[in-house]
């Protein structure tokens, strides 16, 4: 594969950034007044403006001559059927196959998955209506009233993210929580809120390895053990969501009580597997039948659709744009809908463990940014926070605003306000206002040519930052599962013309290893000099605080 920065279009785009770099949006706007038409897209019930960005048509046809250079359409297929597309691991990468709706089969190493796939679907069915109904019981007869998630990454963020965003579905009797931190403290407080009774622990682990969640798992079942009758009541309240048969009956569960997915699935997109049990307890098979339908309909947008018209395809080629051409390697997810407040850390993982990466497919450096940091907070929590920064601070911050139009809370005027800020932030970033603009507003309020002078360099907003609004009626399981598909689909994208593996995370195992080598000289309370001079330091002066050393 070529380097992306040796196309033919990223070369034209290296002379055109410089061509247009200087012509603002507001420029763009009052040059151009069919902008909103010309720049927008559909796609499974979502609506994507993407018209307040640094771009021209001219832009847009470079950008998709690099897509159609770095073979976009192809990766696409090489995905959906499953071929090696994780070389790394020596896997394909097949989530697509977890939320396929059709008839098609999807073929791995010759064999059908989708049989296998059916299969769990079903067993997650009969088990969550069992649950549901109150007809699978705890040691003392009692319907489940909590559920603990024990899981991290991938096992953790996106159940988490969908059981908060689809929280007004949520069935009624049923509490979800989650651990996932080793820090004593998170399990700790939520064992606080539980009785052992009534509540079921499932143990989300794709290795069945993780040293965080087996922590977790095991202190959870010992505290459980302390009030049941005895060991065979551990069916009654543990089940596992694993790829690792042997790892999960070594733990102490019967494999009945697991419900599997396979190894071409990875930790951050497998919510759509067994991983996404939390999510079907409450909200109901049925429903997250829908939220695999909305991805469904997003991969078939992804793989049929021209590039041109192509939402997953249109939103990487502006992260390559403001990322590779503009130096702007930051990117914010702004959701304006409370729900999704776990989203934008969702897709740090989706984005940041699938492109933080610095060597091509074949190994050799890359020669351009890749993945850029991805963060963010509801709106409109963080317009009081950090939109300081993204309208009069240094750096060029692209924005990703996500509005639910319908609340399925209304509430007299609070919706209309949520969304009149979530336009208002746009606009005002996109605009800014001028030292004439600022100087009429301060006149009409009495203020003097000298103050309005004093003042200008504070009080004026250069504006020119860009950003993208996706509109959605309601976050129903349907809109969810075709938003998250977006986005990985983008992230996919992206890798493709970066050229990177989006499907490995070698880069979280050094601290792994160190971390068990570490551990294993804090349970020994003995001076460490093995290390370089501040984390030897540190690990004695841990152990002093300690008290364990002399
Ligand atoms: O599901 P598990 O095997 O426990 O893995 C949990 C998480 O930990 C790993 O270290 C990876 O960084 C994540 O991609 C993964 O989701």
């Amino acid at each position: 594969m070529t380097d992306p920065v040796d196309t033919k279009a990223w070369k034209a785009l290296t002379a055109h950034h410089a061509a247009v770099s200087s012509t603002t949006l507001r420029d763009l706007f009052s040059a151009d007044d069919t902008r909103f038409d010309t720049f927008q897209l559909k796609a499974a019930g979502l609506f994507l403006d993407y018209s307040k960005n640094h771009i021209t048509s001219e832009t847009v046809d470079l950008l998709l001559q690099l897509a159609e250079e770095s073979n976009v359409k192809r990766h696409f297929e090489r995905m959906f059927t499953g071929d090696i597309v994780n070389p790394t691991e020596g896997r394909p990468s097949l989530h697509t196959a977890l939320r396929n709706r059709g008839p098609e089969p999807v073929m791995v190493e010759g064999r059908d998955v989708m049989p296998d796939v059916k299969a769990v679907l079903e067993r997650l069915r009969v088990f969550s209506e069992r649950v549901r109904e109150g007809s699978w019981t705890g040691f003392t007869g009692k319907a489940i009233t909590d559920v603990v998630n024990i899981g991290i990454g991938g096992s953790d963020l996106g159940p988490l993210m969908a059981v908060e965003a689809l929280a007004p579905f949520a069935h009624e009797r049923l509490t979800l929580h989650f651990v996932s931190n080793v820090d004593g403290s998170h399990l700790h407080s939520t064992l606080k809120k539980i009785n052992p009774e009534t509540t079921l622990f499932i143990v989300a682990s794709k290795t069945f390895s993780t040293q965080e969640t087996l922590t977790n798992a095991h202190s959870a079942r010992r505290w459980f053990l302390d009030s049941a009758a005895g060991e065979e009541d551990v069916t009654k309240h543990f089940v596992a969501l694993s790829t690792n048969a042997d790892a999960v009956s070594a733990f102490g569960i019967d494999t009945q009580n697991m419900f599997g997915f396979w190894d071409w699935v990875g930790g951050r997109y497998s919510l759509w597997s067994a991983i996404g049990l939390p999510v079907i307890l409450s909200i109901g098979m049925d429903r997250f039948e829908q939220f695999l339908q909305g991805a469904y309909d997003m991969d078939n947008h992804a793989r049929t659709a021209p590039l041109s018209e192509n939402m997953p395809v249109m939103l990487a080629l502006l992260t390559v744009w403001y990322n590779n051409f503009w130096q702007a390697h930051s990117h914010l997810i702004a959701p304006y809908d409370q729900y999704l407040h776990r989203f934008p850390a969702y897709l740090q993982q989706l984005t940041m463990e699938s492109n933080g990466k610095s060597v091509h497919v074949d190994g050799s450096p890359v020669q351009s940014a890749t993945g850029p940091v991805v963060w963010g907070e509801p709106g409109t929590n963080g317009q009081h926070a950090y939109f300081q920064l993204l309208h009069q601070g240094t750096h060029m911050i692209p924005a990703d605003f996500i509005m639910a139009i319908e609340s399925l809370n209304p509430m007299g005027i609070h919706q209309d306000l949520l969304m009149a800020n979530c336009f208002a932030q746009s606009e005002a970033l996109m605009m800014g206002k001028n030292k004439e603009e600022l100087a009429t507003e301060m006149r009409a309020a009495g203020a003097s040519d000298e103050e309005i002078e004093r003042l200008s360099g504070h009080r004026t907003f250069a504006g020119n930052r860009p950003s993208n609004t996706l509109l959605v009626q309601q976050v129903t399981p349907h809109a969810l599962g075709a938003l998250i598909a977006l986005y990985e689909h983008k992230v996919f994208v992206e890798a493709a013309i970066w050229d990177i593996n989006p499907f490995d995370q070698w880069g979280v195992e050094l601290g792994k290893q160190l971390a068990k080598s570490i551990h294993a000289q804090i349970d020994k309370a003995q001076t460490v000099t093995s290390h370089d001079a501040s984390t030897n330091g540190l690990i004695n002066r841990a152990l002093k605080f300690k008290n364990v050393l002399a």
